[in-house]
């Protein structure tokens, strides 16, 4: 999908292959009794995202259609928003407005159209330095207008260097995944409404030889760094740095900074860098608005308990992640061979369906999202009410992806539900260490939904449902596998039976599940030859020992 003529140029070089509101019942949520996350639905305490552009949500206007007594507590709750929006000590927001950068009108003319007045903390840290052509390594939460941060520099550098879509790329955009690549080009190409200058998109599936000349000249930014090299792609980075000239300006981009991000540091810059983390110091990594819980499930029961909780929200927009593509295309198809309706985004998918059902959910009031990780960074979806982690995340940063989803932009809320078996429950310690805030959510027995046999006989005897099951079961195993913690995800204290329940099996399939515990992630995991290094002090991962830098915000 390579456009002829570009100088911005927005690529996803990794992609997936495989795998307060007021409390309304005082005593619902309290210290003693966890949230029941089955119950009979009632007002989720986080369900409406605003989002900081200063428009309400499409959901929140629906609820100021409601009847008058509950009018009061609208205007509560708009007040404690903007209480809020004014706290600049936890809010994302910056005192200072785009007005104050002396942008070109084109430039501002588009900010403007977009609503947005005053900067984001990292847009007012980081475009500064960057409009004077510094190489910026840039932390700061989910959801705190890191796209921006890079790309207004990006286009009114191209404005005023007068780059011509002759001159070939004058900027290179480097996101890890295809969605995440058609979402950046989307806002550039707001950006660039009143701008002579070009923009193109590279998603894999164009000539090479093409894209190699587009990318020809320019100056570089990596989206979501520290995923680069993590997924291997350390090869594919050296061509592209390769081609690209030796004089650029170069700046990386995540919400979690960590030891990736230095090899990837010692590879694109050339001189030291500009650190900017604006949240450091901050007790929690995670979004003022995001309610965190997870629920301990017996192995067996994990299904049962996923589909009672889809039930009871099927008014919500949700998110649920899963290990293995085969595990989302499984679950998708029974939920909706049992009428609860739910999309998919996996990576084994044609890139037409993910981009349908990505832009479809981005619309959706409600629904479901079954995905993989490959959904897990940047997306920008609006008003995500719950996301739910069913499978575990393989480190504490992709956590904090994860539930980045939801929560954001200044006054964004939200909930998130991390499932865990009881021999998962050390995962606790490193989210704590991590600064992530989670507390302990239930689930009444008796509402969990009774419809195990049900679903074995169907499994047992519809051939697809059954490949499917067999498959997603294997995955998981596998998945479990190769997982980074292996201190807590251990596939030795699996009960495979239990495993076998939780795909509506009566019993262990007979599948092929080869083992070699020496090559686990060896294609995926492996940054020059060590592995991760991870113990609760030390919760993102390896450093070196001397190494006092601080690349977690705290
Ligand atoms: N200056 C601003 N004022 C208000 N809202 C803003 C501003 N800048 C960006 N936003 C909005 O904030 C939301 C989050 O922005 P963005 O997607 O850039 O976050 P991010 O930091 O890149 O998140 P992630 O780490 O998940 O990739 C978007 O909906 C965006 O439109």
């Amino acid at each position: 999908m390579a456009e002829p003529e570009n100088n911005l140029q927005i690529s996803s070089s990794i992609d997936e292959t495989n795998n307060n509101h007021k409390h309304k019942k005082k005593n619902k949520h309290d210290k003693k009794r966890p949230r029941d996350i089955v119950e009979e639905e009632e007002e989720d305490e986080n369900v409406n995202n605003t989002h900081s552009n200063g428009e309400s949500s499409k959901k929140k206007k629906k609820k100021n259609k409601k009847k008058d007594g509950e009018n009061e507590v609208e205007v509560e709750n708009e007040l404690e928003e903007k209480k809020v929006k004014n706290n600049s000590g936890s809010g994302i927001m910056s005192n200072e407005s785009f007005d104050s950068l002396e942008l070109s009108k084109s430039t501002s003319k588009a900010i403007m159209d977009m609503g947005f007045q005053n900067m984001t903390q990292i847009q007012a840290r980081a475009i500064p330095p960057l409009l004077n052509g510094k190489n910026v390594l840039g932390a700061a939460r989910t959801g705190s207008g890191k796209t921006l941060a890079f790309l207004i520099p990006a286009v009114e550098l191209l404005h005023k260097l007068k780059f011509n879509p002759r001159d070939g790329a004058g900027v290179v955009v480097i996101c890890p995944t295809r969605e995440l690549a058609i979402q950046t080009h989307d806002v550039a190409k707001e950006l660039l409404k009143y701008h002579s200058q070009t923009l193109g998109l590279i998603i894999g599936g164009s000539s090479r030889k093409t894209e190699a000349q587009d990318l020809a000249k320019g100056c570089l930014i990596i989206d979501e760094a520290d995923r680069i090299l993590e997924a291997n792609f350390e090869d594919e980075l050296k061509q592209i740095l390769k081609i690209l000239p030796k004089d650029r300006q170069t700046a990386l981009f995540s919400a979690t900074q960590t030891q990736k991000i230095e090899d990837l540091a010692r590879l694109s810059f050339q001189e030291t860098p500009i650190y900017i983390d604006v949240d450091d110091g901050r007790k929690k990594v995670t979004n003022e608005g995001l309610l965190q819980g997870y629920v301990i499930v017996p192995c067996a029961k994990r299904f049962m308990v996923l589909y009672s909780f889809l039930k009871r929200h099927q008014t919500k927009k949700v998110m649920v992640f899963f290990s293995s593509c085969n595990s989302v295309k499984f679950h998708a198809d029974i939920f909706n061979h049992i009428n609860l309706h739910c999309a998919s985004i996996h990576g084994k998918q044609k890139q037409q369906t993910r981009t349908t059902t990505f832009f479809d959910f981005c619309k959706a009031e409600n629904g479901v999202l079954l995905c993989t990780d490959v959904a897990a960074r940047g997306l920008d979806i609006p008003d995500v009410d719950w996301i739910v982690q069913y499978d575990p995340p393989d480190e504490p940063k992709e956590y904090i992806h994860r539930v980045g989803r939801t929560a954001r932009g200044e006054g964004g809320k939200g909930n998130a539900l991390l499932f865990l078996i009881p021999e998962e429950l050390k995962f606790l310690c490193y989210l704590k260490e991590a600064k992530v805030p989670v507390k302990e959510y239930a689930y009444d027995e008796k509402k969990v939904a009774n419809v195990q046999s049900h679903l074995e006989n169907l499994v047992g005897e519809n051939y697809f449902l059954n490949k499917m099951a067999k498959e997603a079961y294997r995955s998981y195993i596998l998945a479990y596998n190769s997982h980074s913690m292996k201190d807590i995800f251990s596939v030795k204290r699996l009960d495979l039976q239990d495993v076998a329940t939780s795909f509506c099996f009566s019993n262990p399939p007979n599948v092929s599940i080869n083992i070699n515990t020496s090559n686990q992630r060896k294609n995926t995991r492996k940054v020059d030859g060590s592995r991760h290094g991870f113990n609760p002090n030390n919760p993102y991962g390896k450093r070196n020992a001397d190494d006092k830098r601080q690349f977690v915000r705290h």
